[in-house]
């Protein structure tokens, strides 16, 4: 992206049902726009088959996420399907001091955390299976977890699409490439924002001076 001016780094948070296509989503724009870096969250959840700690999780044991907290090294927290997992502090506050976007994949209780720590840095984004038929069939299709892990998250989804009302954007994602498209035009809208845009004020006195 070419720019005149800096920007402010804005936060974009992704949320959804598990298996609605947050992290599908995630790597492509993370692929296709160098502006935008992953807020890499711990877990203590157990690494699925194919995941690489310090790229999709830094995976934890119990007692260094507790010391984590205590220690308020996380931006936000949640025990979600039974494991724990939050947002390490440092690493975005790095990002965004760079003028960069830092983009989170945290469920809804990470969302509220995040919009009191910085409501307007915030760009929250609802995602929604097409059917609850499909949902299921994409958690299982995906083949990393066990039925019993599914039926668990299957039966979370109805109170977790609950959420959609606390979110400033939705997007029903039927088709992955219309979802992403809808997802590029959102970012690139809210990058425009006039308050993002520093020295903007400065800009237009020149241009006026100058006519
Ligand atoms: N539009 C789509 N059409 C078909 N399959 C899709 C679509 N979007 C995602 N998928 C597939 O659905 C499965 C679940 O997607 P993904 O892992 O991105 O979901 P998620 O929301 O990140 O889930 P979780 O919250 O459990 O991490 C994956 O196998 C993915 O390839
Ligand atoms: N509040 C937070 N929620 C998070 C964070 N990282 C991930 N998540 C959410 O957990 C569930 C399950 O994720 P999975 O990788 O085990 O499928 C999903 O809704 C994620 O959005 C976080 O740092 N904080």
């Amino acid at each position: 992206m070419s720019e005149i001016l800096a920007r402010r780094g804005l936060m974009l948070v992704l949320s959804s049902p598990s298996g609605a296509g947050k992290t599908t989503l995630s790597r492509r724009l993370l692929a296709d726009d160098t502006g935008v870096e992953l807020s890499v969250s711990v877990t203590t959840r157990k690494p699925r088959p194919g995941e690489i700690d310090g790229k999709d999780y830094h995976f934890i044991d119990r007692a260094t996420f507790d010391v984590m907290v205590e220690r308020r090294e996380l931006l936000e927290w949640a025990e979600v399907f039974g494991n724990c997992y939050g947002t390490p502090r440092s690493a975005v506050e790095k990002t965004l001091a760079g003028g960069r976007d830092v983009l989170f994949d945290v469920d809804w209780q990470g969302t509220q955390q995040l919009r009191e720590a910085a409501r307007v840095d915030l760009v929250s984004v609802f995602i929604l299976p097409p059917s609850v038929e499909e949902l299921e069939r994409r958690l299982r299709s995906r083949a990393q977890d066990s039925d019993d892990v599914i039926h668990g998250r299957m039966s979370k989804a109805a109170d977790e699409m609950s959420h959609y009302v606390e979110y400033d954007y939705v997007i029903i994602n039927h088709e992955i490439d219309r979802a992403f498209g809808e997802l590029r035009a959102i970012l690139g809208a809210e990058r425009l924002k006039r308050d993002r845009q520093v020295g903007l004020g400065d800009f237009v006195r020149t241009l006026r001076a100058n006519v």
